[in-house]
């Protein structure tokens, strides 16, 4: 069987999203994915390449004024290359986002996010789970405790650092990481099918 590749192309200001890069990271690779994870602030002609050939592309940010980082904003503006003759048609995206606030308009990050992804020609995959922590008898220490269906979206106190990253929000950018590689290998499986 084929495996599929999922590259992870991020940019995190303080380390706070970079936690959650690796989280998605080791989900996909738990799913038995080639990963790369790929900080876009510092993005080489070589790791393009990378984007490239993959079949998976999920795309986190921190959450800055309302949307996406400078860095990652740069990112998706050099991407219009790749708009051009729609190289990244019908590959795999997913998003993830960290905030400082509860919501800090975060969604707003994910939407961004598929809104490249379309432009790009790409296939959105979604968290696939459903809300936690929204009733008397749920915990903070819920999967998807925030209760975002687009994408795995996390909140840390602005004084905390890295290692404060909520547990739940790590295992849920896990989930999607896993996720994202199965629905990469399904898809792989169908084209594999489709060519022969
Ligand atoms: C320039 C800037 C803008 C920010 N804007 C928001 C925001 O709109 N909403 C929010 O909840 N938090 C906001 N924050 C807080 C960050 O999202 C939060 O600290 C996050 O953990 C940073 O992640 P990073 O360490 O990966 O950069 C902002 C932080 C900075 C530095």
């Amino acid at each position: 069987m084929t495996t599929p590749v999922v590259s992870i192309a991020f940019h995190s200001g303080f380390g706070h999203t970079a936690v959650l890069a690796e989280a998605v990271r080791a989900g996909a690779a738990d799913a038995g994915a080639e990963v790369h994870l790929i900080d876009v602030g510092t993005i080489t002609e070589e790791q393009w390449a990378v984007l490239d050939r993959s079949d998976a592309v999920v795309f986190g940010s921190p959450t800055y004024m309302g949307t996406a980082s400078a860095a990652f904003h740069a990112f998706a503006e050099a991407t219009s290359k790749r708009w051009a003759g729609q190289v990244w048609r019908d590959k795999l995206a997913a998003g993830f986002t960290n905030s400082g606030s509860k919501s800090g308009d975060k969604l707003h990050t994910l939407q961004f996010f598929q809104i490249l992804a379309a432009q790009l020609g790409m296939h959105w995959v979604n968290l696939g789970l459903l809300p936690g922590w929204n009733s008397s008898t749920a915990s903070e220490n819920d999967l998807n405790r925030l209760g975002v269906f687009t994408g795995a979206a996390a909140q840390t106190d602005v004084d905390g650092g890295p290692d404060a990253v909520h547990k739940a929000d790590v295992a849920t950018a896990e989930h999607l990481g896993r996720r994202v590689a199965r629905t990469a290998a399904v898809f792989l499986r169908g084209r594999t099918a489709l060519a022969a």
